[in-house]
C-alpha cells in the first residue's frame, strides 16, 4: 500500500461482506508517530496501558486487557470464567464462540456447548431457555452443569433486551453461575438504543469488545473485568500465543478508531434500515429483524439464486455474502446504490426463475 497517495476513500467502499473489512484511515496510520514502543507482555507499553484503561473506563469495569483477535479474547474469557470441568456453557445456537470460533470452548475449556435456539427466534430469555436447559450442579453425576452462559450483543445485528439480560444476570449471580458478553458489536447496541456501555456491562462477570470491525481499526479487541479476572486472562493470553510485544503500534491506532468513529455507527443502521425497508416494500423476505447494521435476506424462502447474487455482484463492482449484508461506516453512497440495485434485480430475477437448489450459507464470499 502507497501511503503516499493514501485515500479517504476505503477499499472497503464497496464491501458488504462484514465490518471486519474496514481499514485503517490516515488518522490512524497518521496516530502512529504518537506510539509507544514498550514491550508488552511485560505491561510497558504506554500506548496498550492507554488503551486498556480508556475501554476499562468507558465499561465500568476494573481492568481491560488488549487482544489480537476477538475469538482470542472470548476464548480467554470463557476459559477464566471456568473452574473444574466436568461444565456445560450455554448459549445461542448462532452464538459466535459456538459456530466461528473453532471448537475453542472444547479445547481451551473442555466445556460442553448448550446451544440454544431462542423461543422467540431473536434472543434467549431465563424462563423460555435458560431455565429449561440448565443443568443443576448438584453432584447428579449424569450431567455438565451449567456454568457459565455466553450472551451475544449484537447478534446478527439483533439486539439484546437490557431487560432480560438483567434478569439472566440475577439467575446467574444466585446460582453461582457466570455470565460473559460476546460484544464485539457492543458499540452498535450503545449506539442504537442509547443505554450506556457501562450500563450493559455491568450486569457480566466480562465483557469482549472488538476494535477491528464497526469501529474500523484494523486489529485487536479488548476484554474487561475485574482485576484479578485480567490478570488470570493474561496468563492464558501468553499461553495461546496472544503475548504481543510492541502492541503499542496497533493500539494508538484502536484508541484513534474509538475516538473517530463510534459516534458514526448511526449512519450504518440508518443504511441497513433503509434496505430492510426496501426489501419489505418489494415483499423480499428477512430472516431477522433489522436493528442495527446488519439486513439478513432469506435466499432460500424468496428463492434467490446466489449464482444470480454472484453475477450481479461482478456487475456492479460490491461484494456481499450471500445472504448477510453488513454496513459500516466506510461504505459509499454509491456502492449502497449498487446494493439496493442488486438485491432488486436478484430478486426479480427469482420471481421469473425461482431457485430451489442448494442455497450458499451467509458466509460464502463472493470475491
Ligand atoms: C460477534 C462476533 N464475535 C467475535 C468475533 C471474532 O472476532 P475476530 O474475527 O477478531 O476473531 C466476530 C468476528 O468478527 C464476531 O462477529
Ligand atoms: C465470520 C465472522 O467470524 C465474522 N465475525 C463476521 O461477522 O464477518
Amino acid at each position: 500500500m502507497d501511503f503516499s497517495n493514501f485515500s479517504d476513500i476505503s477499499p472497503a467502499h464497496n464491501e458488504f461482506r462484514s465490518d471486519t473489512f474496514t481499514t485503517p484511515t490516515l488518522s490512524m496510520i497518521s496516530s502512529l508517530t504518537k506510539a509507544t514502543l514498550g514491550d508488552s507482555v511485560y505491561n510497558e507499553d504506554d500506548s496498550t496501558i492507554e488503551l486498556e484503561k480508556k475501554v476499562a473506563d468507558m465499561t465500568g469495569k476494573e481492568a481491560g486487557l488488549f487482544c489480537v483477535s476477538g475469538t482470542l479474547s472470548n476464548q480467554i474469557c470463557l476459559r477464566v470464567n471456568l473452574k473444574q470441568p466436568p461444565y456445560s456453557i450455554l448459549c445461542d445456537y448462532r452464538a459466535h464462540v459456538y459456530v466461528h470460533e473453532a471448537g475453542g470452548m472444547a479445547t481451551l475449556s473442555q466445556a460442553m456447548a448448550q446451544p440454544i435456539k431462542p423461543k422467540n427466534g431473536i434472543y434467549l430469555t431465563l424462563e423460555d431457555d435458560i431455565l429449561p436447559n440448565f443443568i443443576p450442579d448438584d453432584g447428579e453425576i449424569h450431567g455438565a452443569p451449567t456454568k457459565l452462559i455466553s450472551l451475544e450483543n449484537t447478534l446478527h445485528g439483533m439486539l439484546f433486551p437490557i431487560e432480560e439480560i438483567a434478569k439472566i444476570s440475577e439467575f446467574c449471580s444466585n446460582n453461582d453461575v457466570k455470565l460473559h458478553l460476546d460484544g464485539a458489536r457492543l458499540w452498535n447496541a450503545s449506539a442504537a438504543t442509547g443505554i450506556s456501555l457501562k450500563e450493559y456491562c455491568s450486569y457480566f462477570d466480562s465483557v469482549s469488545l472488538c476494535l477491528s470491525k464497526t469501529l474500523g481499526a484494523p486489529i485487536g479487541t479488548v476484554l474487561v473485568a475485574d482485576k484479578d479476572f485480567v490478570k488470570k486472562a493474561n496468563h492464558f493470553k501468553k499461553q495461546n500465543g496472544g503475548g504481543i510485544r510492541q502492541s503499542g503500534l496497533l493500539a494508538t491506532m484502536a484508541i484513534t478508531a474509538i475516538d473517530e468513529n463510534f459516534g458514526k455507527l448511526q449512519r450504518t443502521h440508518e443504511m441497513a434500515q433503509e434496505l430492510g425497508n426496501l426489501c419489505k416494500e418489494n415483499g423480499i423476505a428477512l430472516e431477522h429483524p433489522v436493528e442495527t447494521n446488519f439486513v439478513f435476506i432469506d435466499f432460500p424462502k424468496n428463492k434467490m439464486s446466489s449464482d444470480v447474487l454472484i453475477k450481479l455482484l461482478k456487475e456492479n463492482d460490491i461484494k456481499l455474502y450471500a445472504s448477510r449484508v453488513a454496513f459500516h461506516y466506510q461504505i459509499s453512497d454509491e456502492s449502497f446504490e449498487k446494493c439496493k440495485r442488486v438485491v432488486l434485480e436478484c430478486y426479480k430475477d427469482a420471481q421469473k426463475n425461482p431457485y430451489t437448489g442448494k442455497s450458499y450459507s451467509a458466509y460464502y464470499l463472493s470475491k
